[in-house]
């Protein structure tokens, strides 16, 4: 279980995150939506312990935080940052059996051989083929699901995602997500994901978190959740909501940028391109 409560952060002097108070007691799939800037990754950073609340606080299993020794802390909770594992030369191999340094001795020893849970989560990530091929010769997309190999061999109890689906295809966002949702249920897991697709959002979340300024803005279901309104007040966007046949599910339709209700860019700024040779 992991709680947040009345929690803040300020950075030079501006509220980034404001008086957040909410609960993720039950396994499943938890979103944090909301538009550039308005405190998401922050406040996973909050969750995670990587900072410190400027007041209020994050409990885990009902203790703060920060009093969790690191390697008990990453034995339960799996961070996946945003922009995932650089580009250097380890072998995608080397770098998911990373993920077990929780479980590990001052040796790099480990009570139970780990190979066969890596051995799987390459499998999952359709990795396997790849596996001995180091990191700064794959494609973002192909980096990016061994992060969460990595991770899914810390055989966290909560894991928290910012932006998984960046540098993916949307085949491979759908593959991506389709195997989280899976392995949540599997191992009753909390996840928390911070998503900017609002479709995929509601497709494979059972609660969203909507923050605007950094604040709450609203919470809920998926179908009180995604509306015309949200998606016009929260990102001054213009779009129609329709339902998937199978469980109701709402998904967003966008209009093109003439019907923003933002000010459109200046007409003066926008050039375009005269072919060469004219
Ligand atoms: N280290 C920092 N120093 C100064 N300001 C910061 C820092 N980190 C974040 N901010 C500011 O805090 C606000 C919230 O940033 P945050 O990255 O949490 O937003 P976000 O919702 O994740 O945005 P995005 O969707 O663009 O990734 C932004 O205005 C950002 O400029």
């Amino acid at each position: 279980m992991i709680e947040a409560k009345q929690v803040s952060l300020a950075i030079d002097h501006s509220t980034v995150v404001n008086q957040m108070t909410f609960t993720f007691s039950k396994p499943g799939m938890y979103g944090i939506i909301g538009p550039n800037g308005a405190g998401k990754t922050s406040l996973l950073r909050l969750m995670s312990g990587a900072a410190q609340p400027s007041s209020g606080k994050i409990l885990l299993h009902g203790k703060p935080i920060g009093g969790y020794p690191r390697k008990t802390l990453a034995r339960t909770m799996a961070v996946l940052q945003q922009g995932g594992l650089p580009p250097v030369g380890f072998s995608v191999r080397d770098t998911v059996a990373m993920g077990r340094f929780a479980y590990q001795g001052w040796f790099g020893d480990e009570r139970e051989d780990p190979t066969p849970l890596i051995e799987s989560a390459l499998s999952r990530m359709g990795l396997t083929e790849l596996q001995h091929r180091p990191l700064d010769r794959l494609s973002g997309g192909e980096r990016q699901r061994a992060a969460l190999a990595q991770i899914m061999v810390q055989n966290p109890l909560i894991m928290l995602l910012d932006e998984p689906t960046t540098y993916l295809d949307i085949g491979y966002q759908l593959q991506l997500l389709e195997t989280v949702h899976a392995w949540q249920r599997e191992r009753g897991m909390i996840v928390v994901a911070v998503l900017h697709d609002l479709n995929l959002a509601s497709l494979y979340c059972d609660q969203l978190l909507v923050m605007k300024d950094g604040s709450l803005y609203a919470s809920g279901k998926p179908r009180d959740v995604i509306t015309k309104g949200l998606v016009r007040d929260v990102y001054h966007a213009d779009a129609e909501v329709i339902y998937t046949e199978e469980g109701g599910t709402p998904q967003i339709v966008l209009h093109r940028a003439g019907r923003l209700l933002k000010e459109p860019f200046p007409s003066d700024r926008i050039q375009f391109m005269q072919p060469i040779g004219r």
